[in-house]
């Protein structure tokens, strides 16, 4: 049993092969950017966040060895290979910041005559390393913004019951997640009753992932189909939802993994506060709002099979959105790591 989506040491990458959770535990070796290309891609390794390190991380391995290229040579290897890994998955917007920002610092580092290649290798993979360690920091505070808006709302120091979808964990970050982050905080502040984590079709992060990190720390949790979450509200008080993001739009609109949109609609219906969590890497302000974003759509048969068992009438059509967009109108917060910002007021904490 591992949490640990993501074994990193200069020069060496692995990442846990989450198709095969929760049945297996096997890492993979990322040997450079083909490797992070593909694992990316495969959703061996998923979440928007995890998805930029691990990208960005695969561009560290491959360069640490290279002790010949001169900088110009290396900057121009760079802005390729970022690019490239930037077309592994279309929609979550974090691998496409992370990119820029590292385009924009092997420009800087070129450009500055005192800094050999060396310093220059050197500087960069180091910013790649910090990703890591500024992912968790940024968890963290977004668990605990998350947690102090949810309990904002509750009478007295009664538990709440939150609803969550797909996976927004340890898997899908460095470590500590963000919507399940904010139910990590909510646990460990000894306020969490009950966390509702639905199924997620059809890669079913929600059943595969997401139950196995609630399990393996011991939070108390039920795993409902994703057609259930207007019967759950209909029938239980649920007091808050909380989901991930892949990409906010400068509005506020918000894509995030298929069936998060309904359940938003669902949620306003039944006057359950709608809540995002996202680091600012998941904000793209140059996206006005939310019809703009890029959906994937992904193989047919990752919903008529699962594994190599078919369960969908062979011939028929799919259609198969990775993501939806829900309007921003449907959201109570975004919660970031510098606090909960109503969707209409992120230019208050970034620009780009
Ligand atoms: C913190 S992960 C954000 C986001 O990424 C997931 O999508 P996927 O599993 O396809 O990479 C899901 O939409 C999560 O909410």
């Amino acid at each position: 049993m591992s949490l640990e989506s993501i074994k990193y040491t200069r020069g060496s990458l692995e990442i846990l092969d989450q198709l095969l959770l929760p049945l297996q535990t096997r890492y993979i070796k990322v040997r450079g950017v083909e490797d992070g290309w593909k694992v990316i891609n495969k959703m061996q390794v998923r979440g928007a966040p995890a998805i930029a390190i691990v990208g960005c991380l695969s561009l560290a391995v491959e360069l640490s060895p290279d002790n010949e290229s001169s900088k110009k040579n290396m900057r121009q290897e760079i802005e390729g290979k970022l690019n490239y890994l930037v077309s592994a998955r279309p929609t979550a917007v974090n691998i496409k910041l992370a990119a820029d920002e590292l385009i924009n610092l092997a420009n800087t580092l070129c450009a500055e005559d005192s800094i050999s290649a060396e310093i220059f290798k050197e500087r960069f993979i180091g910013s790649i390393e910090d990703m890591l360690t500024k992912d968790i920091h940024d968890n963290k505070a977004i668990g605990s913004f998350g947690c102090e808006a949810i309990l904002k709302n509750i009478d007295g120091d009664s538990p709440v019951r939150v609803l969550t979808h797909c996976n927004t964990g340890s898997l899908a970050t460095a470590g500590y997640g963000t919507a399940l982050g904010v139910i990590r905080s909510l646990h460990a502040t000894k306020r969490l009753e009950h966390v509702f984590c639905t199924e997620t079709r059809p890669y079913n992060q929600g059943a595969r992932l997401t139950a196995y990190e609630l399990v393996h720390e011991k939070i108390p949790s039920t795993l409902i189909v994703d057609s259930m979450v207007s019967a759950l509200m209909h029938t239980r008080k649920i007091h808050a939802v909380i989901v991930g993001a892949d990409r906010v739009a400068a509005n506020g609109d918000t894509a995030n993994k298929i069936g998060t949109y309904q359940i938003a609609i669902v949620a306003k219906y039944h006057d359950v506060p709608f809540y995002v969590a996202a680091p600012l890497t998941s904000i793209d302000m140059s996206l006005p709002y939310g019809e703009k974003i890029k959906i994937e759509e992904r193989p047919d048969r990752e919903m008529t099979h699962i594994g190599e068992h078919r369960i969908a009438a062979p011939g028929i059509n799919c259609w198969n959105p990775s993501f939806d967009v829900t309007p921003a109108s449907l959201i109570a917060g975004i919660i970031t790591e510098k606090g909960v910002f109503a969707p209409d007021n992120l230019k208050s904490v970034k620009t780009t």
